[in-house]
């Protein structure tokens, strides 16, 4: 079977959506009952928050991805150091009994026996600390892997903004299958009648597809035709350069639109918008420019590519998903729903 024939990769993206969609289950019950009084965020060495959410969504995911494919690597964001330490004690074991909660939960599907949770030691503290753990692999150009983004956007997580639970499968540095869990988003971007909670798929060479968080309403992308362009950005001030991306909205006469997560390639593959453009923030005090990690940027690539549009790094080349965890030197990334559009941002960069 070759790598773009119709039944390729069909169980992977069956496991893939099935662990994202436990996975959301999880951040979904930590926003309710935990986030609020902000007890359950640490903080990490770059000083960016992680919460008990971040960790036991991993844990799930890994779980899972072990469970089906027992021999792929994983590329994951977090690890499990932090929940070892005695005195945070009471977070592992917040983290412990929400992923083994999500892992048990009957959902529609009825697949939870596929999973092999049955045994004492797979629901194990140890066991589950064991799986967030497996998303240390260190990436690399000449393998079969899967990247791991429990919460992307967790600052947007924590503000109840837009965040993404974001899974892909990368094949020799190509990505081939990508899913997005984005609870906060509508199913209708233009109506609020039909609730919140979507899950993006694309598999290479069979399209992108939208279908709610409980898995029916399948919809191919793109399909919302916007009457406004906008160009879609971080929200997070830090993570990019703001008024660069300003002078080029200027020039191609588009609006603005902040929004925390890969959520951004969502709406864009959706239709939503014109241009997702994420330019490197200057850097200050000496400190050593900011490295992409492929975990952002492969689901939402490959989403983009699979509805039709394009990606590239703001100079124009292919984004690099088989140096390791990171992505080398930023030069920022363009993507777009058509091809004319993304020359005409490529030059609008070059001049701003
Ligand atoms: N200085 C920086 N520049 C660019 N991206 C950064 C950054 N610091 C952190 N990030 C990444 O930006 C991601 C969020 O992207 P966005 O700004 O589009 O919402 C974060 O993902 P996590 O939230 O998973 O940590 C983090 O990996
Ligand atoms: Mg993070
Ligand atoms: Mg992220
Ligand atoms: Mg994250």
């Amino acid at each position: 079977m070759s790598l773009t024939s119709p039944e390729a990769f069909s169980v992977e993206k069956r496991v893939a959506i099935a662990a994202v969609r436990r996975a959301c289950l999880v951040t979904c019950t930590v926003f309710n009952q935990l986030v609020r009084d902000r007890t359950d965020t640490l903080k990490k060495e770059d000083e960016s928050p992680v919460t008990v959410g971040d960790y036991a969504a991993q844990a799930v995911i890994n779980t899972i991805l072990k469970n089906a494919f027992p021999k792929d690597p994983i590329v994951g964001e977090e690890g499990a150091d932090a929940l070892r330490q005695e005195s945070n004690a009471r977070l592992r074991e917040r983290v412990v009994s929400l992923a083994i909660n999500a892992l048990q939960e009957d959902l529609i599907d009825g697949e939870k026996a596929q999973w092999g949770l049955g045994s004492q030691h797979e629901r194990s503290s140890e066991a589950l600390l064991k799986a967030i753990d497996e998303g240390n692999d260190m990436g690399g150009p000449n393998k079969r892997m899967w990247t791991v983004d429990p919460i992307d956007g967790t600052k947007g997580f924590l503000r109840g903004g837009q965040y993404a639970v974001c899974l892909s499968l990368i094949v020799n540095s190509q990505v081939v299958l990508g899913v997005i869990g984005c609870p906060n988003i509508q199913i209708h971007p233009a109506s609020s009648d039909e609730g919140k909670g979507c899950i993006f798929v694309a598999v290479r060479g069979q399209g992108a597809f939208q279908i709610t968080l409980s898995g029916t309403g399948a919809i191919k992308l793109p399909y919302f035709p916007s009457e406004k362009s906008y160009v879609l950005q971080s929200e997070e001030p830090k993570h990019s350069n703001i008024p660069l991306i300003r002078r080029v909205s200027d020039e191609l006469h588009l609006t603005e639109w902040g929004m925390d997560s890969q959520a951004k390639y969502c709406c864009l593959a959706r239709g939503e918008g014109a241009v997702y453009l994420r330019m490197p923030a200057p850097t200050v005090g000496g400190k050593q420019p900011y490295e992409e990690r492929i975990w952002d940027h492969a689901p939402g690539s490959i989403l983009v590519e699979e509805a039709g549009g394009k990606i590239t790094d703001s100079e124009g080349a292919p984004l690099r998903f088989g140096l390791g965890r990171g992505m080398g030197e930023n030069r920022g990334f363009v993507a777009t729903v058509d091809e004319e559009l993304h020359g005409r941002v490529l030059s609008a960069i070059k001049r701003a």
